[in-house]
């Protein structure tokens, strides 16, 4: 496979490796961003909270080039993301990003080591490399002798840890973390930090993560808080 990133592999720690500045997004009448600027970090683990409703998700979305903003910049590197025509867009999305909501999102049809192989294919992979890659993978997460199990057929932690692997998987330099906890017991939520965390670290690979959960947050380097569509200093509470 060839690697198509434009981000140094020795990066001048200086700069961000993304940087959003004023970003502003609408959905209809509702301004979910408002002047939202936020950097994150060459292999830095950024956690962003705030309250429901605040603009976490929109904020990820703009950053990860799910979304365009109506206002402002999302600088990848050098590369101004928020004008990358659609088809840049969604390549350097497939080799720099990776993405781990709420619900893992899981193929149901596919087997376990099937979708965390689905990317590398996607990328050029032979089914045979992508499948051991692919298992290399789920051991690391711990996810040991469930290879040929289904999303239905595992747990919430189970699944959310294949999840992590698929987003790990094919090398990115970030990994979008949208709530990766929400919807699991506080013991399977440690275990998917802690190896959503260990991981990163291995790899240097950055990672936002949204959550209003303090405890995960209390995982992360740094934290920023959304509120009301732009970010505030931490501990301002008026
Ligand atoms: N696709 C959409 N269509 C209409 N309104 C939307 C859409 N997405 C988000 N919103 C609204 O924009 C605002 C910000 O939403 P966003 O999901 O970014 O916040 P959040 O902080 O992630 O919230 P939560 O913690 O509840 O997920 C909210 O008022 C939300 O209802």
């Amino acid at each position: 496979m060839t690697d198509s990133s434009e981000i140094p592999e020795s990066p001048d720690s200086t700069v961000p490796l993304l940087a959003a500045r004023g970003l502003a997004k609408a959905h209809g009448p509702t301004r979910a961003l408002h002047g939202a600027s936020v950097e994150l970090h060459h292999g830095e683990i950024l956690a962003v909270t705030g309250a429901s409703g605040s603009g976490k998700s929109t904020l990820l979305h703009c950053l990860a080039g799910i979304v365009r903003p109506d206002e402002g910049s999302v600088v990848y590197g050098d590369v101004r993301l928020d004008r990358l025509p659609e088809k840049r867009l969604s390549e350097l999305r497939r080799t720099d990003f990776g993405v781990v909501f709420q619900f893992g999102q899981l193929i149901p049809e596919l087997t376990a080591v099937d979708n965390v192989a689905l990317p590398l294919l996607l990328a050029g992979a032979s089914r045979g490399e992508a499948r051991a890659r692919a298992g290399e993978w789920l051991e690391r997460f711990g996810v040991l002798g469930q290879e040929e199990l289904r999303p239905g057929e595992m747990s919430g932690g189970q699944a959310q840890r294949v999840s992590l692997a698929r987003a790990l998987v094919t090398g990115p330099k970030v990994v979008f973390a949208d709530e990766p906890t929400g919807a699991l017991d506080s013991l399977a939520g440690e275990q998917v930090m802690s190896a959503l965390v260990h991981t990163a670290r291995e790899s240097g690979t950055a990672v936002l993560l949204i959550t209003h959960d303090a405890q995960v947050a209390a995982y992360a380097d740094r934290e920023v808080q959304l509120r009301d569509g732009a970010v505030v200093p931490l501990g301002v509470t008026a």
